[in-house]
């Protein structure tokens, strides 16, 4: 069939032209056919690699960094179970990671390539095939030298130096260059033009061939060896269906559309033109029109623009440029032409002999055949010389070697079944040889570069593929964490600011219901706690009854002190079970990897207002509620407190005893004849109680009197008390008892008040001590400014603490999800990249594949 003119491996010339003997009896048109079926399928081919090439570099630019695979034996030995072929892919840029690969050579000599599970004991046949052309790159070999010291070691040991981009870029190159080639390409399938150089003895009767070919007279002929020049014989319609001729300038390279590089003649001086030129080896272009049918036509076949190069016969002078000239890559033919007369001379002998070496593709014509008349001798002894000379034309002489009278060719009507033989077996033999020298190393380059391409996605699906899963693998562990934590959030931080409201609760009404009990004991004349190292003194007697009033005075305001103390570590523990619940929640709610708070809480530095540097100068103290984890840095010193009352028995003022300690007159008074409203706290109930007698209000006028023995008293004291005496008795008949009942209540009341002194002091003290921390508003409300500084304070400051954790965590948990979320974000991005990847490298192979099929590059559909 027509199709085996064109087989999918390059042929060895003599198998070549042993398939050509075979295809004989072919007809013209379906070599034809054959060739423009397979030119159009090849320039479709061209075009889908083109897009698919172009496509790449787009992808490899603004999508995924195409890498590039190598392929290295195996590091393990190969197991007798498996498959042969086992490989190790790596990519260059990374040569350390290895896939194991197999690669298999099915009879279509196309690669498979498997993926490799490690497992070497899940079967063979389980394993998941992705055909591939081959186990290495033709056209896209990435082929770098490094010269060290003159060696040059390998490209794999250079390019694995590089960077994934930069190999990238280099690919990219690669790609242009092998674009550009394919660009080439298609115009070397596209051109059709074909040359037929027609050489020979002197004499031979070229020119007559010539003309014989093209059915009218052209070239001149004559019985004298006289063409020196090439003359090129095109069809017009190349030159606009134009008949002449073009004589190219000297020096000039032709080009049809530049008349500096030619001069144009008509055709009817052709053989002027011709004698002109006679000793200068000048290239003529003929145009001429030929008006027969395609299928008659040699020039304008609608396959192939043959074009017939009617060259200088062979002399000593002309031998080495026709041979030069034969040799040129755009000679497809070269016909022979030597006369039956003569047999070949020695230039012919010396011209066939290279040009068997160098073009194998020789078609000789043995002309003037008429003027033979023992023809078979003649034949016998021609091919006899063909045979010593080109072997393999000999071997294909049937179709290759000519008989005939080309004088008679050009006569009309005359039938010639040689020359139309020659003719037919001729136009053949240029289309199988174009096909031959073009088509075939199109498709071969082709094949190779869509083998790359296929083998370039195949291993790059394979890296999306693997990146693919392990994006998934992340996400399905990333992204469950987000959620939760995007579902925690607000519920951690309401968990927060219960824990907070919880803490700060906790302590302020520890501190107020400790701070109001004791202030209660106090006010009692008792101690506001029970301590160990505070204990109310024991009464001295009379004459230093105002040293005990001191101590007593010492003693309450120093067991105030402990309460607040004591409630301060109350605030402590509440603080620190809120800062457990803080970092229970941090368990709960910040994700595994996030660095928890090693800081540590240290309750003692609760409270502390200043805490003293190296040199021991006072500072502020900033957050130091916490220390680090080693407890270096950040001791806190419990320093002085001050400001609200606190540290009360380090306020002078509060330690000042008074004669009011002693006796409040103030106090009684106040009850005795006060408006009565004061009953506002049950300590004045008490108060009025102890004391809603008239020794109360007799010790007021004459308690001075047990002044002597202590500290001095001011007369202005037992003034006031004569006074209101004398005020109560004013009138007659008190006068008149007043003395004896003065007296009696005197002694009386100095006897009580003395024995009542050890009870009554640290009553009125501990009232005055309750009253002096607690102010009133002047409307009779009392505000209990001691206890409410207190608890504010305490809260306050069980509020820092547990805020600064809660920050901490808020922080933290803040930060963990704004990574997850950008994590998350990250992968989607990649899995996203690599799915796309995964796609669109799938989608090149399976095309790639397809182009192959189509234009029959290799494989089968
Ligand atoms: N009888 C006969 N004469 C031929 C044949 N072919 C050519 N001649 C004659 O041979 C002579 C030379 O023919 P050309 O065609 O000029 O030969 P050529 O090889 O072109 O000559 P150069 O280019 O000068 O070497 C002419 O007189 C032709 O008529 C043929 O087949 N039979």
């Amino acid at each position: 069939m027509a199709q085996s003119y064109f087989p999918a491996q390059v042929t060895s010339p003599v198998k070549e032209l042993a398939s050509f003997a075979g295809e004989r009896q072919l007809k013209v048109e379906d070599v034809q056919e054959a060739y423009i079926e397979q030119k159009d399928k090849l320039i479709d081919a061209i075009d889908s690699t083109k897009s698919i090439l172009n496509n790449i570099r787009i992808f490899n630019r603004d999508e995924w960094v195409v890498r590039y695979p190598q392929f290295n034996e195996p590091t393990r030995p190969e197991t007798t179970k498996r498959p042969s072929g086992r490989r190790s892919l790596t990519f260059v840029d990374d040569p350390q990671n290895e896939t194991e690969v197999v690669l298999k050579r099915d009879l279509s000599h196309s690669v498979s390539l498997s993926t490799v599970v490690d497992d070497n004991t899940i079967p063979a046949e389980q394993e998941e095939e992705t055909l591939l052309p081959s186990s290495d790159f033709h056209v896209l070999r990435l082929d770098l030298k490094l010269g060290v010291n003159g060696s040059a070691t390998s490209a794999a040991s250079l390019v694995s130096q590089l960077e994934k981009a930069s190999i990238a870029n280099l690919l990219d190159e690669r790609i242009a260059t092998s674009l550009s080639h394919v660009d080439k390409l298609r115009l070397r399938v596209e051109d059709t033009s074909s040359k037929v150089l027609v050489t020979g003895d002197l004499n031979a009767g070229k020119s007559t061939f010539v003309n014989a070919l093209l059915r009218r007279e052209v070239m001149p002929v004559d019985q004298q060896p006289c063409t020196t020049a090439f003359c090129e014989v095109h069809d017009a319609a190349e030159n606009n269906g134009v008949e002449e001729v073009h004589i190219i300038n000297d020096g000039a390279t032709y080009d049809i559309k530049d008349e500096a590089t030619y001069t144009r003649a008509e055709l009817s001086t052709l053989e002027d033109v011709v004698g002109e030129n006679e000793s200068s080896q000048r290239m003529l272009k003929i145009y001429l029109a030929d008006s027969r049918t395609p299928s008659e036509s040699l020039l304008n076949n609608g396959v192939v623009d043959i074009s017939l190069i009617d060259a200088p016969g062979l002399n000593r002078d002309s031998l080495k440029t026709t041979a030069v000239f034969a040799r040129q890559e755009e000679i497809d033919v070269v016909v022979f032409v030597v006369s039956s007369e003569n047999h070949f001379t020695l230039s012919a002998r010396d011209f066939l002999a290279n040009a068997s070496k160098e073009k194998a593709y020789l078609f000789i014509v043995v002309n003037k055949f008429d003027q033979i008349k023992n023809k078979e001798k003649c034949k016998r002894l021609v091919l006899q010389q063909i045979k010593e000379l080109s072997p393999r034309t000999h071997d294909d002489a049937e179709d290759l070697v000519h008989f005939v009278d080309s004088a008679s060719a050009l006569q009309p009507f005359a039938a010639n079944p040689a020359f139309d033989d020659l003719e037919s077996s001729l136009r053949s033999f240029v289309l199988v040889k174009r096909s031959k020298s073009k088509l075939q190393p199109v498709s071969t380059y082709l094949n190779n570069l869509l083998c790359d391409i296929e083998l370039l996605a195949g291993a790059n699906s394979i890296v999306a593929n693997a990146e693919l899963q392990q994006a998934q693998a992340d996400l399905s562990a990333v992204k469950p964490v987000l959620e939760k934590m995007k579902k925690g959030r607000e519920a951690l931080e309401d968990s927060l600011e219960a824990v907070e409201e919880e803490g700060v609760a906790t302590s302020s009404s520890k501190t107020k219901s400790i701070l109001l009990d004791a202030l209660e004991r106090v006010g009692h004349g008792k101690l506001g706690v029970d301590s160990a190292s505070i204990s109310m003194p024991s009464y001295p007697g009379l004459l230093r009854v105002w040293e005990y009033a001191r101590d007593v005075r010492k003693a309450l305001i120093a067991s105030l002190d402990s309460a607040v103390k004591l409630a301060e570590n109350e605030a402590r523990v509440a603080t620190s079970a809120g800062v457990d619940k803080i970092k229970n929640l941090a368990e709960e709610h910040l994700p595994e990897g996030v660095e928890r708070n090693r800081r540590v809480f240290m309750p003692e530095a609760m409270f502390s207002t200043i805490r003293k540097n190296g040199k021991g100068t006072p500072k502020r103290r900033q957050s130091s509620h916490f220390t680090g984890a080693n407890g270096i840095g950040n001791a806190v010193v419990a320093g002085g407190v001050v400001g609200l009352g606190i540290g009360l028995a380090q306020r002078p003022e509060m330690l000042e005893t008074t004669f009011l300690d002693l006796f409040d007159v103030h106090h009684q008074l106040w009850v005795h004849f006060g408006d009565g409203s004061s009953s506002s706290s049950s300590s004045s109930k008490e108060d009025e109680e102890g004391s809603a007698t008239a020794l109360g209000l007799v010790s007021v006028g004459v308690g001075a009197m047990t002044m002597f023995g202590g500290q001095a008293i001011g007369a202005k004291g037992i003034i006031e008390g004569i006074i209101r005496v004398s005020d109560l008795f004013g009138n007659e008949t008190a006068r008149k008892w007043v003395a004896p009942v003065l007296g009696a209540v005197a002694i009386g009341s100095v006897a009580y008040i003395v024995l009542e002194l050890p009870n009554s002091i640290p009553k009125t003290v501990g009232r005055r001590v309750r009253a002096a921390v607690v102010s009133g508003n002047g409307e009779g409300e009392e505000e209990n400014v001691f206890v409410e500084g207190h608890v504010v304070r305490v809260g306050k400051e069980t509020r820092k603490v547990l805020r600064l954790a809660s920050w901490d965590l808020k922080t933290r948990f803040n930060g963990a999800l704004e990574e997850r979320a950008a994590e998350v974000k990250n992968k989607e991005e990649s899995e996203k990249k690599a799915k796309r990847a995964n796609e669109y490298f799938g989608e090149v192979g399976r095309k790639t594949r397809q182009i192959r099929v189509d234009a029959g590059l290799g494989i089968e559909a």
